[in-house]
C-alpha cells in the first residue's frame, strides 16, 4: 500500500486527511506535538491500516531529520508528503503584534515546512513517478487583508517555494501542489485568538465555511491523480466567501 506522511495530524485538515487516506487503505505516518491526540488517532486507525505516529515539532530541524531518516521499511516507499502543520497568530494590526508571534509563524509555516520537505525529499525521490508534495498554503498567500501581515506572507512563501520546487524536481516524477483554502472551520481560529472560543464561534456563525473533510477530499484527489498530471495551485473558498472592495482612507467630512 502507498504511504503518506502528514504533519499536523492532531487536528483539522491533518486529522481529516489521516482518516481519508486510511479509508483508501494507505499507510500513515502521522506527526504533531500533542502526543495524546496522536495516540487517540492511532487507536482509531491502526485496526484498519499501518500507522506510525511521531511526536514532532516541525520547528526542530534536528528532530525532524532524525525521525524521517529512521522510517521503517514497512512504510516505504513514501508516496505523499502533506506539509500541513501551521498556524496563524495575532489577528490584530501589524503595529500591535508581539514580535514573538511573528517569529512563531515564520518558524512554523516557513522553517518547519522546509525542515520537513528537506528531510522527506530522499524518500520522495526514491519513489519518483506518482509521488507528491502537497503544501498547505492559503488564500491569505495571494490576497491581502487587515491582520494578515506575517501569516499571509508566510503562505506566499509556501506558494513560491512550491513553484520553485517544481522547477528543480522536473524530471524526477515528484509533483508539487500549493493547496490554498479559504475559510475553514477547524481549531485554526481558536489558535489564532489564543483560545478565544467565542471569537472562533462568531467567525463561523451564520455562514457556511469549508470543513476539514472538504480539504481532506482535495488532498486525496491530488495525491491520486494520474502521475502525468501536476496541479500547481488549487485555491478553494466556500461559496459564501469572496473578496472585499479596496479600503480607501478619506478626509473627515
Ligand atoms: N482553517 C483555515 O481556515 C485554513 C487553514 N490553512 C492552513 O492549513 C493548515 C492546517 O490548519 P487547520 O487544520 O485549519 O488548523 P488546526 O489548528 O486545526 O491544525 C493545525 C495543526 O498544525 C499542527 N502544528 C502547529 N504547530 C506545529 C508545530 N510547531 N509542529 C508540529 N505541528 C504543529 C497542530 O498540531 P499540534 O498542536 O499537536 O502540534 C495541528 O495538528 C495550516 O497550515 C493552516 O495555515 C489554510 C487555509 C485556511
Ligand atoms: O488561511 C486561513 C484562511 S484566512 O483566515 O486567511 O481566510
Amino acid at each position: 500500500m502507498p504511504s503518506v506522511l502528514i504533519t499536523g495530524a492532531t487536528s483539522g485538515f491533518g486529522k481529516a486527511a489521516a482518516r481519508r487516506f486510511a479509508k483508501a487503505g494507505w499507510s500513515l505516518i502521522l506527526t504533531g506535538r500533542r502526543e495524546e491526540r496522536l495516540a487517540e488517532l492511532e487507536s482509531e486507525l491502526a485496526p484498519h491500516v499501518t500507522v506510525l505516529t511521531i511526536p514532532l515539532d516541525v520547528r526542530d530541524s534536528d528532530a525532524v531529520s532524525q525521525a524521517l531518516s529512521q522510517l521503517p521499511d514497512t512504510l516505504l516507499p513514501l508516496t505523499c508528503l502533506i506539509n500541513n502543520a501551521g498556524l496563524a497568530l495575532a489577528p490584530e494590526p501589524a503595529q500591535k503584534v508581539a514580535l514573538e508571534d511573528w517569529h512563531t509563524m515564520i518558524d512554523t509555516n516557513i522553517t518547519g515546512l522546509v525542515n520537513v520537505t528537506h528531510a522527506a525529499m530522499p524518500h520522495l525521490l526514491a519513489t519518483g513517478k506518482g509521488a507528491s508534495i502537497l503544501n498547505l498554503g492559503s488564500v491569505a498567500g495571494q490576497w491581502p487583508y487587515p491582520g494578515g501581515h506575517v501569516y499571509g506572507a508566510s503562505k506566499a512563501f509556501v506558494q513560491q517555494f512550491s513553484y520553485n520546487l517544481r522547477c528543480d524536481l522536473q524530471g524526477t516524477g515528484v509533483r508539487v501542489t500549493d493547496l490554498a483554502p479559504g475559510m475553514a472551520e477547524t481549531e485554526f481560529t481558536l489558535v489564532r485568538t489564543k483560545g478565544n472560543q467565542a471569537a472562533s464561534d462568531a467567525l463561523y456563525k451564520g455562514t457556511t465555511p469549508l470543513q476539514a473533510e472538504d480539504i481532506a477530499e482535495q488532498l486525496y484527489y491530488l495525491a491520486t491523480l494520474p502521475p502525468h498530471i501536476n496541479i500547481n495551485r488549487l485555491e478553494i473558498m466556500p461559496v459564501r466567501q469572496a473578496w472585499a472592495p479596496f479600503a480607501i482612507d478619506r478626509d473627515p467630512a
